[in-house]
């Protein structure tokens, strides 16, 4: 990622989009500094998250130190939870669409800000993006292979981020995936996403899940421009 799409991966959500922040830290965001500080320190949060989720999934240690790990965690929640947001933070609504503007070599991170999400490394040309990533063992659906949800949150991501990208406001209607073969975990996998065609509101895009050559995962989707119009009393 350059460094001016990872200053803009960086910045602050607009106010609007983060109105349970305190009101002093709306102000001083407005100077850029805390809210830099504030995604670099949460992406870096984040990230050790997702390695506790895994670490405490596959420990085998001693059902002792299962407990003394539990109560530290506990712990380290309460002190998160002091205070909280409703919601994770938000990335700006034109990051991908900045990160594609930068060229192909440009990568959006995602889901850098939510430990939950699967994070790619994205890159955009011209009307096709392309990720990778390694599935692991809280991936798994069917023995040593990722479960068929998590692809399909994978090509909602993939195809949707590709949309965004171009700069339209859009929402899944319809995601409809074809399992070819498993996907193994713990091996890098390939994506692709590319739109096919437009239709006034619509927009159709195609991608797929690669390994090793073999093309294991099929996905068709269309998506409805919803620029200007007020979805779920939420304004676009
Ligand atoms: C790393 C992070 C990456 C993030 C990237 C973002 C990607 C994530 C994208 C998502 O996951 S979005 C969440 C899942 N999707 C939703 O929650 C959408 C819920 N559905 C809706 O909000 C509305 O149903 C929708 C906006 C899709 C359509 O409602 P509208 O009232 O605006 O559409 P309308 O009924 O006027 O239909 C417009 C056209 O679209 C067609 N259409 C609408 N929904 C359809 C559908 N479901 N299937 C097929 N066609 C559909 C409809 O037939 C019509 O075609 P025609 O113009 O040819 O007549």
């Amino acid at each position: 990622m350059t460094a001016s799409v990872n200053e803009a991966a960086n910045r602050a959500p607009s106010q609007s989009q983060s109105e349970d922040q305190s009101q002093s830290e709306n102000q001083s965001s407005s100077t850029g500094t805390w809210a830099t500080e504030r995604t670099q320190a949460t992406t870096a949060l984040v990230a050790a998250t997702r390695s506790l989720m895994h670490a405490a999934a596959t420990t085998d240690l001693p059902v002792d130190d299962l407990a003394t790990a539990r109560r530290a965690i506990e712990s380290v929640t309460a002190e998160l939870s002091a205070r909280a947001r409703d919601r994770v933070l938000r990335i700006p609504f034109d990051l991908p669409a900045q990160v594609r503007a930068a060229g192909p070599e440009a990568e959006w991170n995602t889901y850098a800000l939510n430990p939950f999400g699967i994070p790619v490394r994205v890159t955009f040309d011209d009307e096709t993006s392309r990720g990778s990533f390694v599935p692991g063992a809280l991936h798994e659906g069917p023995p040593d292979s990722l479960h068929g949800g998590w692809s399909a949150h994978l090509m909602d991501c993939m195809l949707g981020g590709l949309v965004q990208a171009t700069g339209a406001r859009a929402v899944t209607a319809t995601l409809e995936l074809s399992y070819r073969h498993r996907v193994p975990l713990d091996s890098e996998v390939s994506m692709e996403a590319t739109i096919t065609r437009r239709d006034g509101r619509k927009i159709f895009a195609e991608g797929w899940i690669e390994h090793d050559g073999v093309r294991c995962v099929e996905a068709t989707a269309l998506f409805i421009r919803v620029d200007g119009i007020s979805v779920d009393g939420v304004a676009s």
